[in-house]
């Protein structure tokens, strides 16, 4: 297990380092690759942090950003990530980056897996950075121990980059990256603010079990380093 943990004051200071190094890792990929990935996560605890990042120096033409789970909800629905990202990430300085979303226009997330996966293709990898968070009930992008996919998601010989996902105890259909996808990046951050989150995840690595706690699996797998704050 490699959880590197970074704790600070306040959401704010949170905010200013995470988004510094996040800019120093896409110019980074920039530089040495000539086009750079970032993968971030919905749910309302990136918000500053996108609205941060979003003003950032970054070659944002050389940038590609998509999600690591999306709602299967349209772009106008309050729950849809790709929303989420446009109104607050793709803006300003950031808004000439190319955003790969996850959503189709088919009604059922298995049906749009296929297209989904070339789409993510095209995209540099392994990707420079991903952005996870976590649920209280310990999952991560959408691998929910309460859904029927949880280990499809979880499986590392699958082949799969992407898994539909119906969550039992959160509403809509999901698409998440799968495991291996995931884990197929440079540098993987953890964002959690909270101590109720703090406490899900010192229980989680207390022994439950990787399907109990999906955040564990990639802990367990790779280096992780955990920006908190209170
Ligand atoms: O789209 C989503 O729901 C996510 O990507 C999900 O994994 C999220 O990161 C956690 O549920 C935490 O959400 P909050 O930041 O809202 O607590």
């Amino acid at each position: 297990m490699a959880l590197i943990t970074k704790n600070f004051d306040n959401a704010e200071a949170l905010t200013q380092s995470f988004a510094k190094e996040l800019i120093a890792i896409l110019s980074d990929g920039i530089a040495k690759r000539g086009r750079a990935s970032l993968v971030v996560s919905g749910g309302r605890t990136p918000l500053a942090l996108f609205k941060k990042l979003s003003e950032a120096d970054v070659q944002w033409d050389q940038v590609d950003i998509t999600l690591a789970d999306e709602r299967w909800v349209d772009e106008s629905h309050d729950a849809s990530n790709t929303a989420l990202v446009k109104e607050n990430l793709i803006q300003n300085k950031a808004k000439a980056a190319h955003f790969i979303p996850l959503k189709t226009d088919d009604a059922d997330a298995n049906d749009g897996l296929n297209e989904v996966q070339s789409r993510l293709a095209n995209i540099v990898q392994p990707f420079d950075a991903l952005i996870l968070g976590m649920g209280e009930d310990g999952h991560t992008a959408s691998l929910f121990p309460c859904s029927e996919q949880i280990e499809e998601g979880l499986n590392m010989s699958s082949g799969m980059i992407c898994v539909a996902v119906t969550p039992k105890t959160a509403p809509h259909q999901r698409i998440s990256l799968t495991l291996p996808a995931l884990l197929n990046s440079r540098n993987i951050f953890l964002h959690l603010t909270g101590e109720s989150k703090k406490a899900v995840l010192t229980e989680a690595l207390d022994g439950a079990t990787e399907v109990q706690k999906p955040v564990t699996a990639v802990i367990n797998r790779a280096p992780v380093t955990l920006m908190w704050a209170p």
